[in-house]
C-alpha cells in the first residue's frame, strides 16, 4: 500500500490537466497521468519526478470502456492503492447549430460524457477492490452551467456531466465515495485558444476578438490561468472537501451566477 494517497488524472498531458498534476504532486499525491499519447504524458510524468515527485503515466483513449478500466487497474497495481479519479479529459467542437454533424456529435458525447462514466465506474471498481471509499472529480464547465452561443454540443455534454455528478454522488454515498465537479470559465489552455481561433473564423474576425466575446463578461477582468482550476481541484481532492457531494462548483471569476 502506498504511504501517499493516489489521484489519477484523466488528460493530464496539457492544459487544465497537467496543472492538477502539478498542483496535486505538490500536495502530496502520488499522481497517475492519462492520455491518448504516451509520449505526452510520459513527458510530464518525467518533469515531475525529476523534481522529486512521484508520477506514473498510462496510455488510454477515456472513450474506451476497456481501456480506461485497464489503465485504472494498471495504477492500483503500480501503487497499490487508488483514492482520487479525476475525470478532466474533454473535447470542444465549437460550431454554429446549423453545422453541427452526427459523427461531431459521437464523437464529443463519446469522449466527455462516455470518459466521465467509464472513468467513474473503473474507480468504483478499484475502490470497492481496495475496500475503501473515494473521490470522483468530473471536469464540466460554465458552459455547462449556461448556454453559449457555438458551444451547443459541447455545452450539453457539460450539462450531462453535472447530471452524472449529481446522480452517482446519490448512488455511491453508501460506498463512501464522494463525486463533485469543476465548471471553470475560460482558462488558458490549447482547446480555449482553439475554439477563439474558430469562433473568429465564422464571424471573419480574429482570434483576439474571439477570445473576448467569451471574456467580455469576467467580473475579475482577466482570463483564467490552469492553476486557478487546480487550486479547486487540490480543495475538492482533500480531506477538507469530506462533507461535500454532489456539487458542481464554478470557479470562473465571476461569469456565471448561481
Ligand atoms: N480551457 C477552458 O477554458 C475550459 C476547459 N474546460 C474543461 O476542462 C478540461 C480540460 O480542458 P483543457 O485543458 O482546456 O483542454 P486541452 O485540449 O488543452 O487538454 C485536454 C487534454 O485531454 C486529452 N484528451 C482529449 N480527448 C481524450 C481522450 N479521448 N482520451 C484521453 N485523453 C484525451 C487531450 O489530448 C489533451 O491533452 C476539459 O474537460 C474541458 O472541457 C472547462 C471549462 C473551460
Ligand atoms: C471551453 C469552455 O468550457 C468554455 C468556453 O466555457
Amino acid at each position: 500500500m502506498a504511504d501517499k494517497k493516489v489521484a489519477l488524472i484523466t488528460g493530464a498531458g496539457q492544459g487544465i490537466g497537467k496543472a492538477i498534476a502539478e498542483r496535486l504532486n505538490r500536495d502530496g499525491f502520488a499522481v497517475a497521468l492519462l492520455g491518448r499519447h504516451l509520449d505526452k504524458v510520459q513527458a510530464v510524468a518525467d518533469e515531475l519526478n525529476q523534481a522529486g515527485g512521484d508520477a506514473f503515466a498510462v496510455q488510454a483513449d477515456v472513450a474506451d470502456q476497456q481501456a480506461v478500466f485497464d489503465a485504472v487497474a494498471k495504477v492500483k497495481d503500480h501503487y497499490g492503492d487508488f483514492n482520487v479519479m479525476i475525470n478532466n479529459a474533454g473535447v470542444a467542437p465549437s460550431d454554429p447549430i446549423e453545422s453541427v454533424t452526427p459523427e461531431q456529435l459521437d464523437y464529443a458525447y463519446k469522449i466527455n460524457v462516455g470518459g466521465v462514466i467509464w472513468g467513474t465506474q473503473a474507480a468504483v471498481k478499484a475502490f470497492k477492490e481496495l475496500n475503501h471509499g473515494g473521490k470522483i472529480i468530473n471536469g464540466s464547465s460554465q458552459a455547462g452551467q449556461e448556454g453559449n452561443p457555438n458551444l451547443t454540443v459541447y455545452g450539453s455534454t457539460k450539462f450531462a456531466i453535472r447530471g452524472i455528478t449529481q446522480t452517482t454522488s446519490k448512488e455511491l454515498a453508501p460506498d463512501h465515495i464522494t463525486v463533485n465537479a469543476y465548471c471553470p470559465g475560460i482558462v488558458k489552455t490549447p482547446m480555449m485558444e482553439d475554439i477563439a481561433k474558430n469562433v473568429a473564423k465564422e464571424a471573419g474576425k480574429s482570434e483576439e476578438w474571439g477570445m473576448e466575446q467569451f471574456a467580455k463578461n469576467i467580473s475579475l477582468k482577466r482570463l483564467s490561468d490552469p492553476s486557478d482550476v487546480a487550486n479547486l481541484v487540490s480543495f475538492l481532492a482533500s480531506d477538507d472537501s469530506n462533507y461535500i457531494t454532489g456539487q458542481s462548483i464554478l470557479v470562473d471569476g465571476g461569469m456565471v451566477y448561481r
